[in-house]
């Protein structure tokens, strides 16, 4: 199958390289010194037991150069820049292309639904993480569970999807509430990956302080109220466990926000506490931790350019 991944960032190159075993992958990226450092010499992937492993049969080309349609694609650029991408790579849609978005935040699966048939776009989550090392390089600092669906009656094409990541070595789960799984993921970013950009710390950290871990419950708390006004239930003690869950497993990794804030580029804070907020207003919940964390966020931002 030919592939594109839209965005060979972190987890664009950690989902390319390992498709790339079986099949023909084009990593699309806006970066050109990326670019070129992946035509070069591939990917080269750190894995957590120390182990590199390099993937030299992908192809890649600058955001908007292939005119070639794929089978499929993954979208994996910041929500920040969904849209652009989107535009950008137009021409590798056909009538019959998958778009699956395994993206952070809500609202890119109805962005992609402007560029292909509804029925043809996968929304998903990633328990992964990637850290992005530069010129093709990542640390894969943490595994997980890669959770599909679709918001229509797309059986068959969430079954080849699953099959296609299943045989690159992920493990795919297929949900029945894709709704579910997106709320699942916000509680986990909205928490950990504000907590670990403004602290700067690993995502281990958080749940070994007890301020840490208080800040979290109150955000997390607060999101579930919105998921439950929007018809999204949640256990708040396994809603817990579930965010614990992440910073054990990928305790020593550092998430994208972090990865953001360091680097000094925009978060996807709007696209994730924002989220809520925006939400919660229609159902007149009150979210005043999130509101101050997007506030927060976005002063970070504000001073990127003041201090060094
Ligand atoms: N890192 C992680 O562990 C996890 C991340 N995620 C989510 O996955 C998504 C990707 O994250 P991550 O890989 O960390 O991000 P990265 O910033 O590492 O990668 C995104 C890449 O997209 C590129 N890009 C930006 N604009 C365009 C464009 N118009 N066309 C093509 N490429 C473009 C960026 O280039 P440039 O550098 O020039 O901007 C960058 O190389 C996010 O939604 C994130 O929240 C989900 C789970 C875990
Ligand atoms: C917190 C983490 C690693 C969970 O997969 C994540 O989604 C991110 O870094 O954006």
């Amino acid at each position: 199958m030919k592939i594109a991944i839209i965005g060979a960032g972190a987890m664009g190159c950690l989902y390319g390289a390992y498709l790339s075993r079986h099949h023909d992958v084009y990593m699309i990226d806006a970066l050109a010194s990326q670019v070129q450092a992946i035509q070069d010499n591939g990917i080269t992937i750190e894995e957590t037991d120390g182990t590199i492993a390099k993937f030299t049969q992908v192809q890649a080309c600058l955001s908007g150069q292939s005119q070639e349609p794929v089978d499929i694609a993954i979208v994996f650029v910041k929500s920040t820049y969904t849209e652009q991408a989107l535009a950008q790579n137009r021409r590798l849609f056909k009538d019959s292309t998958l778009v699956m978005t395994l993206q952070n935040g809500a609202g890119n699966d109805r962005k992609i639904a402007q560029y292909v048939k509804p029925n043809n776009v996968i929304i998903g989550t990633s328990k992964h993480n990637a850290v992005n090392l530069g010129n093709g390089k990542i640390k894969h600092a943490g595994r997980g569970a890669t959770d599909i669906g679709s918001n229509h009656d797309a059986n068959h094409i969430i079954a080849v999807a699953a099959d296609l990541l299943t045989e690159a070595g992920f493990e795919v789960a297929v949900a029945d509430d894709i709704q579910r799984i997106i709320w699942s993921k916000l509680l986990v970013n909205l928490s950990v990956n504000t907590f670990t950009a403004i602290t700067q710390t690993p995502i281990g950290y958080m749940i070994k302080n007890d301020d840490a871990w208080d800040f979290a419950k109150r955000l997390v708390y607060e999101a579930i109220e919105v998921a439950e006004a929007d018809g999204t239930y949640f256990d708040r003690r396994e809603a817990l466990n579930m965010v614990r869950e992440v910073c054990q497993t990928a305790g020593a990794g550092y998430s994208s926000m972090y990865q953001d804030r360091k680097n000094r580029v925009k978060m996807e804070i709007d696209a994730i506490n924002g989220a809520i907020v925006e939400q919660a207003k229609q159902y007149g919940v009150p979210t005043p931790y999130n509101t101050l964390i997007v506030a927060l966020i976005h002063a970070i931002e504000g001073a990127y350019d003041l201090y060094d």
